[in-house]
């Protein structure tokens, strides 16, 4: 029997529960589905790599100390190291070599080295830590007409690595901003007509620069493009090979680890409206570091970064506002018992959090290293609460100023608690000092998160300006600045060109970190380039980290 109301309203007596409008996105389905749970690995196919690893592992690090040898030629083979990924096999002995030749160097002996040379000596000096001066470019420039002169036109070879230089160019350095522009209006010009591996290497680079592009990846295009300069010494394509064919094992086997997690923890049938974004989320975290010592590290930052995804599609693409606060609470409360003022449909996510981290705490206290564990809770609780902030802004219709978005806005980066997260599995080096400079927030990881944020923004701002949210980087900087959508988002390139400078410089020595340290950082904001520089790479993955997931676990066999 239906009560009536004093105003003659109906009303029903059961209590309904009247679904709420939720800010659906439907989002893409996975690309890929049960496939990398199928993977078993062969630890004795494993060890066997590793074992004829060392052979060639031994010859290249003697050419690399090798007295006798040219110092262009010695820098032209820890270039070709680098960019196949195995510097970290011989640290010392690169350091120790470009640290002699970073003395020795001298303008002068630079007046009839040829423009290739030249940029690839900058690189190596460069991506290892040597601010060698941008004046080595300052010959290829017309005293009199301030362009660069027209034989560097001729030199495609030679443009090629002035535009890889240019990439690592810092504040200030004027020759190198024109340089990058200059060199991609050349090679765009002539990219159609060249033949052979040039025109691969050339469309390569223009797609994507060695600097900002996934290095696990970018060592396999180094394989394929540049055969002739690894083949220049037999012992470095060997070990090159074996290497990935190392790697490919390892990273086939944690990418079925936190696949099978992930299933477990069923969080696509709770919290169905998820991006469905398992290896993707493993590539991303791969992109921060590849090598075999950081497996664990891996497994651990993967797990956390997925229920960052679970958390910012639940908040920007399911819960209601009353929902978000009462998430937010619990997460800051991080107690079980917060559990009950939830609603039925994130409760799983909220206990397999609380677990999960519980687990990690428990772990790294065998090895007194649970403070790291703190520092992820804690980022992840500022993030639940920045998300909350922009959760407030969009129920109210609020468009908050652009320095108010950013200070925000560095927080829903992610990058602070991610690069934290990198740290748990990193072992003995992440001590009190390391974990200390990451609390301090410094100016590398700031502009990580700038580029995170802002990439991010340019690319999704319409996408969720529709959804009906009211504050993005590129609203709030319209809004501001009182500039139009297009200048707006050039103003946030250039701010995001600029934050890569400031990385460069951080990376340079003295440094105040390891470059162990400092690698997740700038390897993250690599990574926004890779998922972000042509489209929203993650809502929609399936160009290049299709592509890239595809070349480095699906199929390939054995090299
Ligand atoms: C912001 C950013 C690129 C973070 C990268 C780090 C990362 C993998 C965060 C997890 C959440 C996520 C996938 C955000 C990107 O999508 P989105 O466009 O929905 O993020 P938004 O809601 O913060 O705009
Ligand atoms: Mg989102
Ligand atoms: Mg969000
Ligand atoms: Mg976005």
């Amino acid at each position: 029997m239906a009560a009536v109301e004093a105003n003659g309203t109906l009303q029903p007596n059961t209590k309904t529960t009247i679904e709420p409008v939720r800010p659906l996105a439907n989002f893409p389905p996975s690309v890929w589905g049960d496939r990398f749970l199928s993977f078993s690995l062969d630890n004795t196919e494993l060890e066997g790599y590793a074992k004829a690893m060392e052979e060639p592992k031994e010859v290249v690090r003697r050419l690399i100390v090798d007295p006798t040898m040219d110092s262009n030629k010695k820098l032209s083979l820890i270039y070709s190291v680098h960019r196949l990924g195995l510097t970290y096999m011989f640290l010392q002995d690169v350091e120790a070599q470009l640290d002699k030749l970073f003395k020795e160097f001298n303008l002068q002996d630079y007046e009839e080295v040829d423009l290739y040379t030249t940029s690839i000596n900058f690189q190596v000096f460069r991506h290892l830590g040597h601010k060698l001066p941008c004046d080595v470019f300052n010959k290829f420039k017309d005293s009199s007409s301030g362009t660069f002169k027209e034989c560097v036109t001729k030199d495609v070879k030679g443009m090629l690595g002035l535009y890889e230089s240019a990439q690592l160019r810092l504040r200030g350095e004027e020759i190198l901003d024109e340089a990058a522009e200059f060199t991609v209006t050349q090679l765009k010009s002539v990219v159609n007509t060249l033949e052979g591996k040039l025109g691969q290497q050339v469309m390569q680079s223009l797609r994507r620069p060695f600097h900002q592009g996934m290095p696990m990846v970018e060592a396999r295009f180094y394989f394929a493009n540049y055969d002739e300069e690894c083949s220049t010494h037999e012992s470095l394509t060997k070990l090159a090979k074996l290497h990935f064919n190392y790697l490919q094992l390892q990273q086939k086997e944690e990418l079925r680890i936190v696949s099978k997690w992930w299933k477990d923890m069923r969080f696509q049938e709770t919290t169905p409206y998820i991006r469905d974004r398992v290896p993707e989320i493993y590539l991303w975290i791969l992109g921060l570091y590849f090598e075999p010592r950081y497996s664990l590290a891996r497994i651990i930052a993967t797990k956390i970064t997925l229920f960052l995804v679970v958390l910012d599609d639940t908040y920007d693409a399911y819960a209601t506002i009353e929902e978000i606060r009462l998430l937010t609470d619990a997460i800051n409360r991080w107690d079980i018992s917060a559990m009950e003022q939830l609603p039925e449909y994130i409760r799983p996510f909220f206990k397999i959090l609380l677990d999960e981290y519980a687990e990690l705490e428990k772990q790294l206290a065998k090895e007194g290293r649970e403070k790291s564990v703190f520092a992820s809770k804690e980022a992840f609780q500022d993030i639940a609460n920045g998300y909350l902030e922009e959760a407030e802004w969009t129920n109210s219709g609020y468009v908050a100023s652009f320095p108010e978005y950013m200070k925000n806005g560095l927080i829903t980066s992610a990058y602070n608690v991610i690069s934290k997260s990198a740290l748990v599995g990193m072992g003995e080096m992440v001590g009190e000092d390391a974990l200390a400079w990451y609390e301090s927030h410094p100016k590398t990881l700031q502009a990580s998160e700038l580029i995170s944020r802002l990439q991010d923004d340019v690319m999704t701002y319409q996408f969720e300006r529709e959804r009906g949210q009211s504050a993005t980087g590129v609203d709030s900087y319209i809004k501001t600045y009182g500039v139009s959508e297009k200048e707006a988002i050039n103003e946030l390139n250039k701010m995001i060109e600029n934050a890569w400078k400031d990385i460069n410089e951080g990376c340079l020595k003295p440094r105040e970190v390891s470059m162990d340290l400092l690698a997740p950082i700038v390897n993250l904001a690599r990574m926004i380039d890779v998922v972000y520089r042509y489209d929203d790479g993650f809502t929609f993955p399936g160009k290049t980290m299709k592509e890239y997931i595809t070349l480095l676990f699906v199929g390939s066999s054995p090299m």
